[in-house]
């Protein structure tokens, strides 16, 4: 038996993607999940036939910084909404001459150096560990990084991300050091956002769109919003593009992550039944309903 169910692609717009041209719409929710509201309203749809949920991330007008995003509610909505699949698109500076403003990463790694964020939707009451050694889905990300080159971007397959605290850009010092490390881009959302995606069960991919060259750059002044901005509008049509790609390459019925992340969770959870506090339980139902 083919395990196949309709395909619900959540999309969450970062800075400069605030809507989803193209989508029929067919509803606009107001979410409330366990963890609260998402950032906005999630727009629910279709393009090509598939089904399409779309969340700007930073709410209605920019107007949520990245250490105030309420990332469990964004991805419980998602969840909460049926989707099967989540892609991020966000803007990030660039670590390497060859990953040029404009370009598209198809990250698959990250490094975390956020601080007090809150990193998982299990808590005390009911504890789980997943993995997330691979935190991007290979199938997802791969039609991702299609998706981009057929709407016309140059895209780089792979790169890790150093997510940072902000929303101060990084000093010279801090954008050389993490250029030794080997990092590729940098940007201030990804994290907690794809842990709790994983934690979701939900596969993530993210295409995480070059707007600049941080402050490293000898040629290339230091980081700014405007030149962020400035990049972005240039480049949001590809973005938005490869939104329409995406959804005619994965069509309407959908096979599980071939990276397990469907069923990560079914031995994730370490807290004994008995032990499990009833109104944690509860909460995660929204999230984790299958294994509870
Ligand atoms: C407006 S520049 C800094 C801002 O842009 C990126 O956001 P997103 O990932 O949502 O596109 C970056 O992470 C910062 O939040
Ligand atoms: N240089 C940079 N640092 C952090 N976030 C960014 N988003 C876009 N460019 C960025």
């Amino acid at each position: 038996m083919t395990d196949t169910r309709e395909t619900c692609l959540a999309i969450f717009g970062g800075s400069g993607i605030y809507e989803m041209p193209g989508l029929t719409i067919e509803d606009e929710r107001d979410v409330e999940t366990p963890w609260g509201k998402p950032s906005a309203p999630v727009t629910v749809g279709r393009l090509n036939g598939v089904r399409v949920l779309f969340l700007s991330r930073h709410g209605k007008g920019h107007s949520i910084p990245p250490s105030d995003l309420n990332a469990r509610a964004n991805v419980a909505a998602a969840k909460m909404l049926g989707a099967t699949d989540m892609l991020s698109l966000s803007a990030c500076g660039s670590f390497r001459e060859e990953l040029a403003p404009g370009h598209f990463v198809a990250v698959d790694q990250f490094v975390d150096r956020t601080k007090g964020r809150t990193p998982s939707f299990f808590e005390t009451g009911c504890v789980a560990h997943v993995s997330i050694a691979h935190p991007v889905c290979s199938r997802l990300s791969e039609e991702a990084a299609q998706a981009a080159e057929a709407a016309g971007a140059k895209v780089h397959r792979g790169g890790t991300y150093l997510v940072m605290e902000g929303p101060q850009f990084s000093t010279k010092a801090e954008s050389e050091l993490y250029r030794s490390w080997g990092m590729d881009v940098i940007g201030m959302t990804a994290m907690p956002e794809a842990k709790l995606a994983r934690e979701a069960e939900l596969p993530y991919a993210i295409l995480a769109m070059v707007t600049d060259y941080d402050c490293w750059h000898e040629d290339n002044g230091a980081v700014d919003v405007a030149s962020v901005l400035a990049i972005l509008g240039q480049n949001r049509d590809k973005g938005h593009k490869t939104v329409g790609e995406i959804t005619k390459m994965i069509g309407t019925e959908r096979t599980p992550s071939p990276d397990g992340i469907d069923t990560c969770l079914d031995y994730a959870i370490v807290t004994a039944p008995e032990a499990r506090d009833p109104k944690a339980v509860e909460k995660l139902k929204a999230i984790a309903g299958r294994v509870l």
